[in-house]
């Protein structure tokens, strides 16, 4: 049956591509289109820069806080994380020695304040090139703005090093009771208004509909809310139940990010399936039809989190200006942060996609406990993350849980007149996520392509279109990206997306920008001149040679590609 017979939500209707994602401010096809013009540069900044594709974590030592996490071990080979054993592998700034050396010794937990000011001085012997985000952060306390339970960096951290790229996100067979003991645990932090007495959670009044869906002999075996949720997990219906609940627009962002977070994952692992009969990788369209393309409402959520994310990512404008990438390599440094200023800059800026300002406005204690209360569970679902028992799944869970939690602290505590216009210091680590965490739904988004594409050959009988593969760039590549991001940024502004209203200062720089990129456009030309000519009397003296031999003469190479081709 097709997903519209099959669901009452509203979302079904709401996935035409022309409908605007609910919670969000742009349709599906206006958020489509702005990934495939983003997502290729995205990729790029998350896999191809040292900045971004290391990560240092705390993926063993950690236990899970809630229950003991022993049976629910994932043994496959593809549950294991490849970590970087060698220090040569990793940037120079972030290898132990480096780091140790500025921390000093470290007898005892020192507090924010105090390890701010040790290191400071020992900041100032690297020189004026290094700055905080290179080599120091704050160990694992949580400031009161985060969304998170950090990642300890430093030396003493225990920690290791990680390569994203080399650890991809896909299928890697963990399953069963140990998963879905850690889904439940999460999605049971979305219970902002649970009842209070257990006799509550069996009144059947006092349950939404679709709880009542559950049969009456497991709600009254449920003892408490915990189990109803449980029980209504097991049975399929907690999404409904949880759509149908009288929610605010704050509850129900938490359940979306926490749902379009899962959805990613879902797709990511159906697209980069292992199957087990000929050992290929590839997408399973099966998996993508059971547990995304028959659940409509969840396709939402992951593109309520693309618009929620990117808004954040554009929210650092201004931000990164002042940052520091630093992992030794001065051009590549200044390669990320002209590719991180450029992603920011060309995302729509103001409530186009995502309008952060409609929330947590009420200012009464009510309002400010809300707001508290979204904080702390959502710091729940990052501490949960300890009990997953695969460690890739592990390291991407907690990856995209710091992800979306630096996302909200960029949202919610970033100016917007809640908190003031103080802008919180970004840990190096919250970036990372923030970006790779964007990343992975990006390539969800592409993967759901893919899937759509197969769904329509199955329903003609044809072959699917095979998705072009995105070429592996160099840092020279990476700069020619750049170059067309440009037009990227041109087009929208032609077509009026993104368009703030300016001051005369960045009407002069957008102008100044047009002619300076003209300038170098036309200084390129000449550079290549002598090679261009160079291959044109190439080209026609082996014509003269083709002519003088009798034989048919070679067309001209910029002949034969079409009358649009315009290089030589
Ligand atoms: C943090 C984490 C990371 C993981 N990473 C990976 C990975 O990288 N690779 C891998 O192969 N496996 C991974 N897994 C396991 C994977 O997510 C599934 O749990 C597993 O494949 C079993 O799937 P399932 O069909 O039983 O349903 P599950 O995905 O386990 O879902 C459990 C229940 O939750 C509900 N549900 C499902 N999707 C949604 C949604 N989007 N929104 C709301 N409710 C939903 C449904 O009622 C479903 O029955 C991860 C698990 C966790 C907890």
């Amino acid at each position: 049956a097709s997903p519209a017979s099959t669901h009452t939500s509203p979302d079904v209707c709401a996935l035409e591509p022309e409908a605007k994602v609910s919670d969000a401010c742009a349709s599906y096809a206006d958020l489509d289109s702005l990934n495939n013009r983003l997502y290729p540069y995205i990729r790029n900044l998350a896999n191809n820069t040292d900045f971004f594709s290391y990560y240092r974590l705390n993926l063993y030592d950690k236990e899970c806080p809630f229950w003991s996490d022993e049976n629910g071990l994932c043994g496959n080979i593809a549950c294991a994380v490849t970590t970087l054993e060698n220090e040569t592998q990793i940037p120079q700034i972030w290898r132990a020695e480096k780091l140790s050396a500025l921390e000093g010794p470290k007898a005892q937990h020192p507090g924010r304040k105090q390890q701010r000011e040790r290191q400071r001085p020992l900041l100032d012997q690297l020189g004026t090139g290094v700055g905080e985000s290179c080599v120091v952060e704050y160990d694992d306390e949580c400031d009161d703005r985060d969304y998170c339970v950090p990642e300890d960096e430093t030396a003493s951290g225990k920690g290791d090093y990680v390569s994203l790229a080399e650890n991809p996100e896909r299928f890697t067979g963990y399953a069963g009771e140990g998963a879905h003991q850690v889904w439940e645990a999460i999605y049971r932090e979305n219970c902002f208004s649970r009842p209070s007495t257990p006799e509550d959670s069996v009144n059947v009044p006092g349950l939404s509909a679709p709880f009542q869906a559950l049969s009456e002999n497991q709600a009254h075996a449920a003892m408490d809310f915990k189990q109803v949720m449980k029980a209504a997990i097991k049975s399929g219906v907690a999404e409904q139940a949880l759509d149908a609940e009288e929610e605010c627009l704050e509850k129900r962002v938490f359940y979306r990010v926490i749902s379009g977070m899962h959805a990613s994952i879902s797709t990511h692992l159906c697209h980069d399936y292992l199957n087990q009969t000929t050992g290929q990788w590839g997408p399973n369209l099966q998996c993508y039809k059971e547990r995304l393309h028959e659940h409509p409402e969840r396709l939402s959520n992951l593109y309520f989190n693309y618009a929620l994310v990117l808004r954040a990512v554009g929210k650092l404008r201004d931000y990164v200006q002042d940052y520091t990438f630093c992992t030794g390599d001065p051009e590549q440094d200044q390669l990320t942060k002209d590719m991180i200023k450029k992603l920011a800059g060309a995302i729509p800026a103001g409530p186009q996609i995502f309008d952060e300002s409609v929330m947590f406005t009420d200012l009464t204690a009510d309002g400010i406990s809300l707001k508290e209360d979204f904080r702390n569970r959502f710091r729940n679902v990052s501490r949960i993350m300890d009990c997953v028992g695969c460690d890739k799944c592990r390291l991407w869970g907690k990856i995209q849980t710091n992800g979306f939690g630096t996302a909200l602290k960029v949202l919610f505590e970033f100016g917007n007149g809640h908190v003031g216009d103080q802008k919180p210091l970004l840990r190096r680590t919250e970036l990372v996520a923030l970006i790779n965490t964007l990343d992975k739904i990006s390539a969800a988004m592409k993967a759901l392509e893919t899937f759509r594409g197969m769904i329509v050959a199955e329903k003609d009988g044809t072959e699917p279109v095979e998705q072009a593969k995105l070429p592996q760039a160099s840092p020279a590549e990476m700069a020619a990206s750049l170059d067309d991001f440009d037009d990227f940024a041109d087009g929208e502004a032609d077509q009026g997306v993104g368009n703030d209203e300016q001051s005369i200062t960045d009407v002069f720089r957008e102008e100044f920008g047009l002619i300076f990129r003209a300038w170098v456009y036309v200084l390129k030309s000449w550079i290549g001149a002598p090679k261009k000519l160079g291959s044109i009397a190439l080209m026609e003296l082996s014509r003269l040679w083709d002519y003088w031999l009798g034989k048919p003469m070679r067309p001209r190479s910029w002949e034969f590609k079409g009358p649009n081709f315009r290089e030589l």
